[in-house]
């Protein structure tokens, strides 16, 4: 099977010539810190070689739970947020029918995502959707303690168990979670829950290939062995002893670290011009943005869907501040035909399109608006997929997951930790009154006092 490929030479032009090929040695020492586990973060760096490590044995005791969730459920409710979600919402996105909750083949439950907000208006929708339908879930929460999910959490059981019984709820909830600690796994040890571990070794962004992202997806009804297998070969292709100038993630890394050091572009835009890889984005944007964004500095992960958002955002990247880069994900190959269709009017004058693949537009659109926006001054990182299924979805995470780790070593942070995400809940727990959090809360009374 062909790689993913990795073009970048519509931004080292942005460059000065060797540049990149200048980091090959600082490259060379974030690689082999991750190997030697003696870089910053280090406890986290179970997700590095984890596609290798996967059983067969191991995904076919995921493929039973979901087998289980399938023929029990119609719906079934991922809960959680960050990287308990945004894998497993990426993948199936990607995968699924653009309008996979109305098509409703019965083939497949229907899979919904929810603890990924506080939206009171959401969760009322969300249960009254739910009413009278026999539903399952997915409780995934590495920490076991994350309000919304718990919140969420509290719903779902409860409405759960009013109507299919106490009993009938334990064989459709299932927790994804710490081995030990936390609430989530106390109340799966408590209710006799099914339960996956997630590895104290893997962090929530990076952990969409442990039960986290491999159980919904499997139950959504795709191919976990295809997506570890792409995961597999891209470990492999991306390996510290692959020579620099073939390491697709070690170029990708360099070459994102020279525009932010060398070239003022403090902004990365990953575009995509298949409406399905959305969410693929949104995971990207954690896994980069909470990876990079330390000590004040970190490349500023953003994403647009093309050529949608170049009717709302194309004026501002091709006519703003020059602080900006795009990487763009492109497939090759749709899985779908449809040709351009004639009419008789042509009061649009389209009919020299007539006959044409869409597809055949939609890359000369990607072209024409490289072309456009490279002149602009605007660098473009190239990624392009033969096909958009589990095998080469398998590769880009991992590709991604790779290049993120030299990256941040790059930028000198931890990218492994996520020490800003607690600012706004310690606030919100102050704020809340939420039981040892007293000081807190007198202290955070007593300044909005003072704005008043
Ligand atoms: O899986 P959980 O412990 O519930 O955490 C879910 C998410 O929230 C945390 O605040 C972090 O920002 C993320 O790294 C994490 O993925």
């Amino acid at each position: 099977m062909e790689n993913i490929q990795l073009d970048i030479r519509k931004a080292t032009q942005f460059l000065n010539a060797g540049v990149v090929e200048g980091y090959e040695s600082k490259v060379k020492e974030a690689q082999e810190a991750l190997e030697n586990a003696t870089c910053p973060g280090n406890d986290f760096l179970g997700w590095l070689h984890l596609p290798s490590e996967i059983t067969e044995e191991f995904l076919n005791s995921v493929q039973a739970v979901a087998n289980t969730l399938r023929e029990k459920c119609e719906v079934v409710v991922v809960a959680g947020i960050g990287g308990s979600y945004l894998g497993a919402r990426a993948v199936i996105e990607a995968l699924g029918n653009s309008f996979a909750w109305l098509v409703g083949d019965k083939k497949n439950p229907v899979i919904l995502f929810a603890g990924n907000n506080i939206g009171e208006d959401y969760l009322a929708e969300l249960t009254a959707y739910l009413k009278g339908k026999k539903f399952g879930v997915i409780n995934i929460s590495k920490s076991g303690t994350t309000t919304e999910t718990a919140l969420t959490f509290r719903l779902l059981k409860k409405q759960c168990e009013e109507q299919m019984g106490k009993e009938a709820a334990k064989d459709v909830i299932v927790a994804i979670t710490d081995a030990h600690k936390g609430a989530a796994r106390a109340a799966a040890d408590k209710e006799g829950y099914k339960t996956f571990v997630i590895p104290d070794n893997v962090g929530g962004r990076f952990s969409v290939l442990t039960p986290v992202g491999l159980l919904p997806i499997a139950v959504a009804g795709f191919d976990i062995k295809a997506l570890v297998s792409g995961a597999q070969d891209m470990e492999k292709a991306t390996a510290s002893d692959v020579a620099y100038a073939d390491n697709i993630s070690a170029q990708y890394a360099a070459v994102r670290q020279a525009l932010y050091t060398q070239a003022g572009k403090k902004i990365e835009i990953i575009a995509n011009y298949q409406p399905k890889l959305h969410f693929i984005a949104e995971w990207w944007k954690q896994l980069y943005g909470e990876s990079e964004g330390k000590d004040h500095k970190g490349i500023f992960p953003a994403a647009c869907d093309f050529t949608t958002d170049l009717h709302s955002m194309g004026q501002w990247i091709q006519d703003g501040e020059r602080t900006i880069f795009e990487t763009v994900i492109s497939i090759e190959e749709p899985n779908n035909k449809v040709l351009f269709p004639h009419d008789d009017e042509n009061l649009d004058g389209l009919n020299f399109l007539e006959g044409k693949r869409v597809d055949e537009v939609n890359k000369m659109a990607e072209l024409g608006t490289k072309l456009a926006h490279v002149d602009g001054g605007v660098p473009n990182i190239r990624i392009s997929m033969p096909k958009l299924n589990e095998y080469y979805i398998g590769q880009l995470i991992y590709f991604f997951e790779k290049a993120c780790g030299i990256s941040g070593l790059l930028e000198e942070v931890n990218p492994f930790n996520q020490p800003g995400v607690e600012a706004y809940k310690k606030n919100m727990f102050a704020l809340l009154n939420k039981p040892g959090y007293e000081a807190d809360s007198k202290a955070i009374q007593e300044r909005l006092a003072k704005e008043k």
